[in-house]
């Protein structure tokens, strides 16, 4: 099996690197980054900051141009137009310097089947002209404990899991220590246990001070993981900002508990809850229309005085939060493919 471009990337480290610290310059940043192939525009002008110390989610629906946007960054191929800068520096001119300082895992990992998971990481190491052979086997041996593999490195990879497939791919990104770990769905195929993995593992690279920038597709994968994150739709970047603050954009929705529904529904429209949907023991609408965000708090007692005047015997009253999914349609008007 050939070894694809991510694994190059990963293996060609080059001196070691401090974990960095937060803030600071941001460690991506584009300006009207675009790409054709042909007439299609897969990515479309995207401004993009990711911060330094940061989780970086890039979410968007398949085909939305995340992995073009990724191989861009990593200098795999070429704008059409604008620019790109990794590390300070631009790409794909700067590559040379930039990627020995990045971790990336783009497509899978690009293993031997037929070699063990330690000799897939040996050879890995050993496809980086600057490391010590001296040192190898011990750099191997404490990435695949890192990623919880020294149990199964005597294994051969094809008899690996896809889950541990997957962690011998980040071991291979870890063997040295990097500024800047990219991860193109990382959890893509895994079972629930193999993403919990996976999960786990981003965190406490992160907690190194690593800034990691991933992709995904999952909405709740970014909620869990993510400190930002970047909203692409057809290639064109939608919105981007901290997660909290992306998950604020979505209203939330208000419930009332009562058995007078039909009641309650005629109430909730009068006072311009939008979207009422009558259910078994209770009554759910969209409150956008009443207030905006920051003046709900205050019109939402008036809302529950006015249900009880008109004699809706409330049994509870309340605001679920907004998730990433519902600021996803209300920013995009798509729906999303959320598979687990
Ligand atoms: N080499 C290529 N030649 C032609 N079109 C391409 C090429 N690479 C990507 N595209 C197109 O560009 C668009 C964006 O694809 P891209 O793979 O970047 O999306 P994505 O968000 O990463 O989706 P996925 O998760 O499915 O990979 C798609 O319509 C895709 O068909």
């Amino acid at each position: 099996m050939a070894q694809s471009p991510n694994l190059e990337t990963a293996v060609r480290g080059r001196g070691e690197h401090a974990p960095a610290p937060v803030g600071g310059a941001p460690v991506i940043r584009t300006q009207g980054l675009t790409k054709r192939f042909g007439q299609q525009l897969a990515v479309d002008g995207l401004d993009l900051t990711v911060p330094r110390g940061s989780v970086f989610g890039f979410l968007g629906p398949n085909g939305s141009g995340k992995t073009t946007t990724i191989r861009m960054l990593m200098g795999l191929i070429a704008p059409s137009a604008g620019v790109a800068t990794v590390l300070g520096e631009s790409m794909p001119q700067s590559a040379g310097r930039v990627l020995p300082r990045v971790g990336a895992l783009i497509e899978g990992p690009a293993l031997y089947g037929f070699l063990t998971g330690r000799d897939n990481l040996v050879r890995f190491d050993a496809a980086d002209p600057t490391s010590d052979p001296r040192t190898r086997s011990a750099r191997a041996a404490e990435a695949l404990e890192r990623v919880g593999l020294s149990a199964a490195a005597g294994k051969k990879a094809r008899a690996y899991s896809l889950g541990m497939k997957q962690r011998l791919g980040l071991a291979s990104a870890l063997l040295r220590p990097r500024e800047l770990l990219v991860l193109d769905e990382p959890t893509n195929g895994l079972d629930p246990q193999g993403m919990r993995e996976i999960r786990a593992l981003i965190r406490e690279v992160a907690a190194e001070g690593t800034t990691v920038f991933l992709s995904s597709h999952l909405l709740d994968e970014i909620e869990q993981v993510c400190t930002h994150a970047a909203v692409m739709s057809k290639g064109r970047l939608v919105v981007q900002g901290t997660v909290a603050e992306l998950a604020a954009r979505a209203q939330g929705r208000l419930v009332v508990r009562t058995a007078d529904t039909e009641q309650a529904a005629e109430v909730l429209k009068e006072h311009g809850v939008t979207a009422v949907q009558v259910l078994d023991g209770q009554v759910e609408g969209d409150p956008s229309g009443v207030a905006s965000v920051g003046a709900l708090d205050e019109s939402l007692p008036e809302l529950c005085a006015a249900l009880i005047a008109a004699g809706v015997r409330v049994r509870g009253f309340g605001l679920e939060r907004g998730t990433l999914e519902d600021a996803f349609v209300a920013l995009t008007g798509e729906g999303f493919d959320v598979a687990g």
